[in-house]
């Protein structure tokens, strides 16, 4: 037992060194890997994160024995989380785990769709999901064609990945328990240190509900319009593979179907940026140029050298964008299959805003390196991308020809930006909903599907377009599902990024309406954000969100307050409509 303040606060400092290079090891081991997936790089980061694991039951061992008592609120927050998580100690089980994480994501990312009666074992005129299924999705109206894709991608990755599960399920759930934890859906709600989120996150949902109906509502009958009464019944869930996206999970590719006021001009600023001859080089360097405008850090050099911006014609990688942070030398880098067009001007933004939350927290012991929580990580760069997607900035940067608008181009804006917040948000819920379930086990192997399918429906009010069945796995068809990677992180994003939005454009005294506001070149935004970033994760979330909005809670008013003039347009449309589905369907009347 050690409770020397001196010894305690020098093994603070030597944890503080050695997790900066075990972290920058496995960041390493994970990058090779990502960006080139052979035997090799597999093997080679298993090996590493046994190593890395190794460290961790040790420090952990150590930590322990630490009496925390008289120690400072930052030291006790360090061994707070120097004491968090699950632990396997038994080698065997630690690489099993491992192993089976690494096949399930090489499985998806290497996953093609191949053209019907293919000979088994040719891939001659298979499709990658990125970029090809994923156009497809977005650009073909051929309801045929969609629902192709939309279940050779579930067949081609589904059933494989269907088959590891159950093990992954189990040895998390071991290291949980060893860990002390009831299960690890504990270890996933713990980085949230609010016992009440899982109310909170239902009650935040009940709130923007309303908004989400009246989308889906206008969507489905303009769906049925394009594609017939068969194909679509305006009374019943829409069929899950024709929102232009291969989860639904947004809806930006079917704006054409849905444009509330037709040949007023689209912000969606695709087929410009494809005129004005933009690269993807462009793209990162526009982004990089409006942190920069903050006064926040800007890439470093070393960014541009070695992040992997494009897809490479000569290997297999995981297309899924991602930023890393390797802990050191100012290393930070973003991998993204990156195609030309506004809904990856979105994600190069995101990416982004993900490496600027490195660099302005790298000040932090690498133990308080982190999101103030995980949502908080996933909105720095959506925040930004709200004032990017403004006419006004879109003008700025050569995407629009004039930056005014009228109501009519005003609801088309909102329209499109609510195609990608609002569709989102019953879908960033919904996922560790089912997730959460199957870790408490109370989601069988067997019920995996038919709950997954039941919760698609209950909030995203979707059905899937063919029967599904015990042997499909169609979770597995959602990048974070295979890879592990959590996913109520983006439906708090989706609401605090409002929240951030807000904040930013009254620091930067903004006059207008949320909406159309654009903080590019505000110092004083600038500044309010990087107050945030900075703390990392040294304090609990709240008093981050304090730090930029006043307030210490999320809350709904900044995205309803963003999408008010909408949603009257909405109602308006919808009055007299059918609205919602099963046991919810009504006629709406303002
Ligand atoms: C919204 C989420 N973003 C991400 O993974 O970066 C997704 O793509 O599903
Ligand atoms: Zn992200």
């Amino acid at each position: 037992v050690v409770d020397d303040p001196e010894i305690i606060e020098e093994w603070l400092d030597v944890l503080n060194f050695t997790m900066a290079e075990v972290s920058h090891y496995a960041a390493l081991a994970s990058w090779n890997y990502v960006t080139n997936i052979t035997k090799y790089n597999t093997e080679f980061l298993s090996n590493v994160s046994m190593l890395s694991g190794n460290y961790g039951l040790e420090m952990k061992d150590e930590a322990r024995k630490i009496v925390q008592d008289n120690l400072d609120f930052r030291s006790r927050r360090m061994l707070k989380f120097a004491l968090r998580g699950g632990e396997l100690r038994d080698g065997h089980k630690r690489r099993l785990l491992q192993v089976t994480t690494n096949k399930m994501q090489t499985i998806y990312s290497v996953g093609k769709v191949c053209p019907p009666d293919q000979p088994a074992g040719s891939t001659e005129g298979c499709l990658a999901l990125e970029p090809d299924v994923v156009n497809i999705m977005a650009n073909t109206r051929d309801y045929d064609e969609l629902l192709r894709v939309w279940v050779g991608w579930r067949d081609a990755v589904g059933p494989k990945i269907g088959k590891l599960y159950p093990t992954y399920v189990e040895l998390k759930t071991e290291a949980a328990k060893i860990g002390g934890y009831e299960s690890h859906t504990d270890i996933l709600l713990e980085k949230y240190e609010d016992p009440t989120f899982e109310q909170e996150v239902d009650d935040l949902w009940q709130q923007v509900k309303p908004m989400y109906l009246q989308l889906h509502s206008y969507v489905r009958r303009k769906l049925a319009a394009q594609y017939g009464d068969d194909k679509v019944d305006v009374r019943a869930p829409i069929p899950a593979h024709l929102l232009g996206n291969m989860w639904a999970q947004q809806w930006n590719n079917i704006y054409d179907i849905v444009e509330p006021f037709p040949n007023q001009g689209t912000i969606d600023v695709t087929d410009k940026m494809k005129e004005e001859g933009w690269t993807i080089t462009k793209m990162f360097q526009v982004a990089n140029n409006f942190f920069k405008s903050l006064g926040l850090e800007e890439m470093p050099p070393t960014f541009w050298s070695k992040s992997m911006l494009e897809k490479p014609t000569d290997r297999e990688v995981v297309c899924h964008g991602s930023a890393h942070d390797f802990s050191e030398y100012n290393d930070v880098r973003i991998k993204m299959c990156t195609e030309v067009n506004m809904e990856d001007l979105n994600t190069v933004h995101h990416e982004m805003g993900h490496c600027e939350y490195y660099l302005q927290y790298n000040k932090q012991p690498v133990i308080l390196r982190g999101g103030a929580n995980p949502g908080f990580h996933e909105a720095v760069g959506d925040t930004i991308a709200l004032s990017v997607v403004t006419p006004d900035y879109l003008h700025q940067i050569g995407l629009l020809d004039s930056n005014k608008i009228d109501k009519s181009q005003e609801i088309n804006y909102l329209m499109e930006v609510a195609l990608n917040k609002i569709a989102f948000l019953p879908f960033g819920l919904l996922i560790d909903k089912w997730r959460w379930q199957v870790f408490r086990g109370d989601i069988t192997p067997q019920q995996y599907n038919e709950k997954w399918w039941e919760l698609r429906e209950e909030y995203q009010g979707l059905s899937p377009p063919v029967e599904r069945t015990s042997s499909d796995f169609d979770p597995g068809a959602k990048y974070h599902i295979p890879s592990g990677t959590p996913y109520i992180r983006y439906f708090v994003s989706f609401l605090v990024q409002f929240q951030f939005h807000e904040a930013l454009c009254k620091a930067a005294n903004n006059e207008g309406p949320l909406h159309l506001c654009n903080v590019y070149n505000s110092k004083e935004a600038g500044a309010k954000l990087k107050s945030m970033l900075e703390m990392g994760m040294s304090r609990p979330w709240p008093d981050a969100m304090e730090t930029m909005t006043g307030a210490p809670n999320m809350d709904t008013s900044a995205i309803k307050e963003y999408f008010r003039p909408l949603m009257e347009w909405l109602e308006e449309e919808n009055d007299g409509e059918l609205i919602g589905w099963g046991k919810e369907l009504r006629i709406f009347h303002q």
